[in-house]
C-alpha cells in the first residue's frame, strides 16, 4: 500500500473528481459518512458531542459529520474555529446547509476564551486542520488545540483525517497539536502517523476507505509503502513437493558468548522454524553443549576460545548460502578483528545485528566493508551509534534512506512501525507486531528469520520485507494467545508455523 504526500493526496482527490461521476462535495459527503458510521458504531446517540471545525475542507468534513449525526438523533454542538478569513467552497456550502436547519447549534470561536465548558463524558471531534496545514499553528488557535488536548483524560477525542497541528509530511515535534484518542484518516496512511514522535497525538489509527481513484493510486510513485498481506502473498514461496533439505539452503549463524548463549539459541530456533534447510552455529567453547542439547537440528562449530568467538572468519564452508552475525557475540577487540576479516572474506549479502552493529559503531570504517545488499537491523540506539543523532524522526527517516542508498545496504530501523530502507530508495513500513515484543531476545529471533530467508534464496528485499512482517505477525499470534505482558521471544518462534499456515490455506489439515 502506497503512502502519499499531502500534495499527492490533493491530486488523488482532483483525479477522482475528474475521472468519476463524483463532485468534490460528494467526496466530502463520502468521507464524512465513513466517519459518522464509525462513530455511530461506537458511541450512543445521547453522548454529548462537540465538533470543532476549521475553515478548510477538514472543517467541512466536521460540518457534514454534524449534519449526518443530527439526522440520527445525536446530541451535537458545533464550534467554528475562525482560524482564517478565507474558507473553502465545500465547507461554506455545508455551513449554509447546517445554519439553515440548526442555527442554534452553531457557535463561534474567535479567541481562546470562547472555548466552551464541556459536559461530562463528552465526545470531542477535532475537524480543525487536516492535510491542508501549511505551517505550524500559533497564537490563539494554538491555544485552542491545547485546550482540546487538555480534555484528553476526561473526554474522548476523535481526530478527523489528522490530529490538528500535525503535518502530514514534515516534523511537528515542537508544534502545538491535538492529542487524540482515535484518528480516522481517509484512504491512506500519512507518513507522520508512522513516526514515534506522533504516537501520542494520533492514538489508535483507523484508515477509512473513501474510494479515491485506483488508476491514480496505481500510476503515482512514492518511495514510501506500507507492507500489506497482499504484498506478502506475492513474496511467499510455498514449498514444492520434490523439495529436499538442500533446496532451502545452508545458513551459518555466528552468535553467543559466555552469559549470552540465549541469543544464539533464539536466533537458531527462529532460523530453523523460518524454514532453512541446514543450519550451522558458530559459538565459543562454552556454548557447545548448550547448542547441541537445546537445538538438536543444528550443527555446531565451537571455538577453542572459551568465552568469545574470535576465529569465525576462518574455514568458512563455501556451502553457506547466508551468514548471520551479531546476536550476543560481545564486543571484544579480538571479536571485532574477526568481524572485520569476515566482512572482507564474504561477498554474498549477510545479516548484521546487535553486537556486530555495536562493533561497527565503534569502528565506522567497517561499514564500507559490509557486502552490498546486506541486511542491517539496528534499534534506534544502535542506529544512532552507527549513523549519528538527529533532531527529529523525519530527519532520522531521511538519514536512514540516505545511508541505505549511499552504502547500498538494506537498513531497518526497529520500532512500532519498523522502517526498512532499501538501496533503490524505497522505504517500507511494517504494521504487524505489538508492544509485547519489546523484550530482550526478540531481535535475535528476527536475525534468525532473516538469515533463514536469505539462505532459502529469497532476494535481500524479499527477505527483509517478508521477514519483518513474519516476525511481527508471529508476535501478534502469540500475543493473542498469551497476552502482550507474558509474551516471550520463544513464543514468537512457536507461532511462526501458524503464520505460514495462514499464508498457505491449502496446507491446513
Ligand atoms: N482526498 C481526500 O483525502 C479528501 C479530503 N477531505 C478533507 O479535506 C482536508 C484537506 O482540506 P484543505 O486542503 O482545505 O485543508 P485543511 O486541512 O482543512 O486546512 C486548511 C485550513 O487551514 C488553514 N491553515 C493552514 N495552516 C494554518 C496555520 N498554521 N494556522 C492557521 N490556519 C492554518 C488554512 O487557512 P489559510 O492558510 O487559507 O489562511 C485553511 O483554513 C483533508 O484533511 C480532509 O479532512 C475530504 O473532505 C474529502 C476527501
Ligand atoms: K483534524
Amino acid at each position: 500500500m502506497k503512502i502519499f504526500s499531502a500534495a499527492q493526496i490533493r491530486e488523488a482527490d482532483a483525479y477522482t473528481i475528474a475521472h468519476e461521476p463524483v463532485s468534490s462535495a460528494m467526496l466530502m459527503e463520502r468521507a464524512a459518512a465513513a466517519c459518522a458510521g464509525w462513530l455511530r458504531a461506537r458511541f450512543m446517540a445521547d453522548t454529548p458531542l462537540y465538533i470543532f471545525c476549521g475553515k478548510g475542507n477538514n472543517g467541512g468534513d466536521g460540518l457534514v459529520i454534524a449534519r449526518l449525526l443530527l439526522l440520527r438523533g445525536y446530541n451535537v454542538e458545533v464550534y467554528v474555529v475562525h482560524n482564517s478569513d478565507k474558507t473553502s467552497a465545500d465547507r461554506a456550502a455545508n455551513y449554509t446547509l447546517l445554519e439553515k436547519e440548526h442555527p442554534h447549534l452553531l457557535h463561534h470561536i474567535h479567541a481562546r476564551h470562547d472555548f466552551p465548558t464541556l459536559a461530562p463524558g463528552a465526545l470531542v471531534i477535532d475537524a480543525i486542520f487536516g492535510t491542508g496545514l501549511s505551517r505550524p499553528v500559533d497564537g490563539w488557535v494554538a491555544g485552542i488545540l491545547h485546550s482540546i488536548s487538555e480534555l484528553k483524560d476526561r473526554h474522548t477525542i476523535v481526530a478527523i483525517d489528522m490530529p490538528s497541528g500535525v503535518m502530514a509530511d514534515g516534523s511537528s515535534l515542537h508544534a502545538p497539536c491535538v492529542h487524540a484518542r482515535y484518528t480516522l484518516s481517509f484512504e491512506f496512511y500519512k507518513l507522520a502517523f508512522l513516526l514515534p514522535e506522533n504516537a501520542e497525538r494520533v492514538g489508535e489509527l483507523h484508515i477509512l476507505p473513501i474510494g479515491l481513484h485506483p488508476t491514480y493510486i496505481a500510476q503515482t510513485t512514492t518511495p514510501y509503502h506500507i507492507i500489506d498481506e497482499q504484498t506478502i502473498r506475492t513474496i511467499y514461496q510455498p514449498r514444492k513437493p520434490f523439495s529436499h533439505k538442500g533446496t532451502f539452503g545452508h545458513a551459518l549463524l555466528i552468535a553467543g558468548s559466555f552469559g549470552k548463549m540465549g541469543a544464539a539459541v533464539l536466533a537458531a530456533k527462529a532460523c530453523l522454524r523460518a524454514g532453512v534447510g541446514l543450519l550451522t552455529l558458530h559459538v565459543p567453547r562454552c556454548g557447545y553443549e548448550i547448542i547441541q542439547s537445546t537445538v538438536p537440528a543444528a550443527m555446531c562449530v565451537a571455538e577453542v576460545e572459551e568465552q568469545y568467538s574470535i576465529h569465525f572468519h576462518e574455514g568458512l564452508n563455501p556451502a553457506y548460502k547466508c551468514i548471520g552475525v551479531g546476536p550476543g557475540i560481545g564486543t571484544e577487540t579480538a571479536t571485532a578483528r574477526s568481524l572485520e576479516r569476515l566482512l572482507e572474506a564474504v561477498k554474498a549479502p549477510m545479516v548484521l545485528d546487535a553486537d556486530a552493529l555495536n562493533i561497527i559503531g565503534t569502528y565506522p570504517a567497517l561499514l564500507q566493508k559490509v557486502p552490498k545488499n546486506s541486511l542491517l537491523t539496528p534499534h534506534p540506539k544502535e542506529f544512532e551509534r552507527l549513523f549519528g543523532a538527529t533532531s527529529d524522526d523525519f530527519e532520522r527517516l531521511s538519514l536512514l534512506g540516505k545511508k541505505a542508498v549511499e552504502l547500498q545496504l538494506y537498513i531497518l530501523l526497529k520500532g512500532r512501525y519498523t522502517a526498512i530502507a532499501c538501496p533503490d530508495g524505497a522505504v517500507y513500513f511494517n504494521t504487524t507486531g505489538n508492544p509485547g515484543m519489546a523484550t530482550g531476545g526478540s531481535g535475535d529471533v528476527l536475525t534468525g528469520i532473516l538469515t533463514s530467508l536469505l539462505a532459502q534464496g529469497y532476494s535481500p528485499k524479499a527477505a527483509i520485507v517478508f521477514g519483518v512482517w513474519l516476525h511481527g505477525s508471529a508476535g501478534d499470534q502469540a500475543a493473542a494467545r498469551l497476552s502482550e505482558e507474558a509474551l516471550l521471544p520463544e513464543d514468537i518462534i512457536d507461532s511462526l508455523g501458524q503464520v505460514f499456515i495462514r499464508l498457505s490455506p491449502d496446507k491446513r489439515i
